[in-house]
């Protein structure tokens, strides 16, 4: 792992970090922000918190805009934040849109030529990543938290659901909910997947949550939507999310927020009480 760049930040520092990965055969980048205690010799390993970021996003994102640092400082929470897609497979056509190829690898592996050979995003965050951070960093691999936006939202809510025990605590910012049913998780879905729909429904958090036997996270998911947010109604769906929740007896808390839109103004509006929530259930 090559550290690209170190920026001091509460005490703690903030990371840009590339590996060459062997999931997604190319070399990736994610960012870390290490809390004040992990910055010290010796230090012990912490639980940590994977962001997954939305369309068009890359791993600085959610450390320039999301305002995470002061609060996971205090918690002594170590924050990562990976690239939303593989850089440098030159997929032909794979930059020709916003909300699919480039930026929109929908943390999934794909299974279609071309995408197949590089777009394993899903093994890249849920195995490999990981791993390295346990090895190469402060961090303790039975403590993670995974949360996310928007396309990223789905990526935390699927993931988790994919790989139980793998992520203790789970929560997401305006998730895509039911990926099958809206514009994006069908294209993408489409292209990635192919035209299988069972592949698909098990990509799809409503369908993954409604095949579970019990609760997966008895302790709670919490979802933060904007109402403002002009992709709800065609694209994010929370109500079906809600509904499959209900089915299973998965608590889940979603707040719906007047005025609020898709934006990282809304993001980082609630995500103090997103660290907070997560800090306490890796504590338990
Ligand atoms: N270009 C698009 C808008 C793209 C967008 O809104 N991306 C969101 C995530 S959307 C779902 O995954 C985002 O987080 N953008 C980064 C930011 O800094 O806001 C359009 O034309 O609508």
């Amino acid at each position: 792992m090559e550290i690209l760049s170190r920026h001091a930040a509460f005490g703690g520092v903030v990371l840009f970090c590339r590996h060459d990965s062997k999931a997604i055969g190319l070399p990736m980048r994610f960012s870390v922000f290490l809390p004040p205690s992990a910055v010290v010799e010796g230090a012990a390993p912490h639980a940590a918190l994977m962001y997954l970021a939305g369309l068009t996003c890359t791993e600085e994102t959610f450390m320039a805009k999301a305002g995470a640092q002061r609060v996971a400082a205090e918690l002594g929470l170590v924050l990562v934040a990976p690239d939303t897609s593989p850089r440098g497979a030159n997929v032909e056509g794979e930059s020709a849109h916003w909300d699919f190829g480039l930026g929109a690898g929908f943390y999934l592996d794909a299974t279609e030529a071309p995408w197949r050979t590089h777009y394993r995003m899903e093994s890249w965050v849920a195995d490999e990543l990981p791993t390295l951070l346990a090895r190469e960093l402060p961090v303790d691999a039975a403590r993670l938290g995974l949360f996310g936006h928007s396309m990223g939202g789905h990526g935390a809510l699927t993931l988790a659901l994919r790989h139980p025990g793998r992520f203790r605590t789970l929560s997401a910012f305006a998730p895509i909910c039911a990926p099958t049913q809206c514009p994006w998780g069908e294209k993408a879905f489409r292209g990635y997947l192919g035209q299988d729909l069972a592949a698909w429904r098990a990509h799809d958090a409503s369908e993954l949550m409604r095949g579970q036997s019990g609760p997966p996270y008895p302790a709670g998911i919490l979802v933060d939507q904007g109402l403002d947010d002009k992709f709800l109604a065609e694209q994010l769906k929370p109500e079906l999310l809600e509904v499959a929740c209900a089915e299973v007896g998965q608590p889940l808390t979603l707040r719906r927020h007047a005025g609020y839109d898709h934006g990282y103004y809304f993001i980082s509006t609630f995500m103090e009480d997103h660290l907070r929530f997560h800090a306490r259930g890796l504590a338990a």
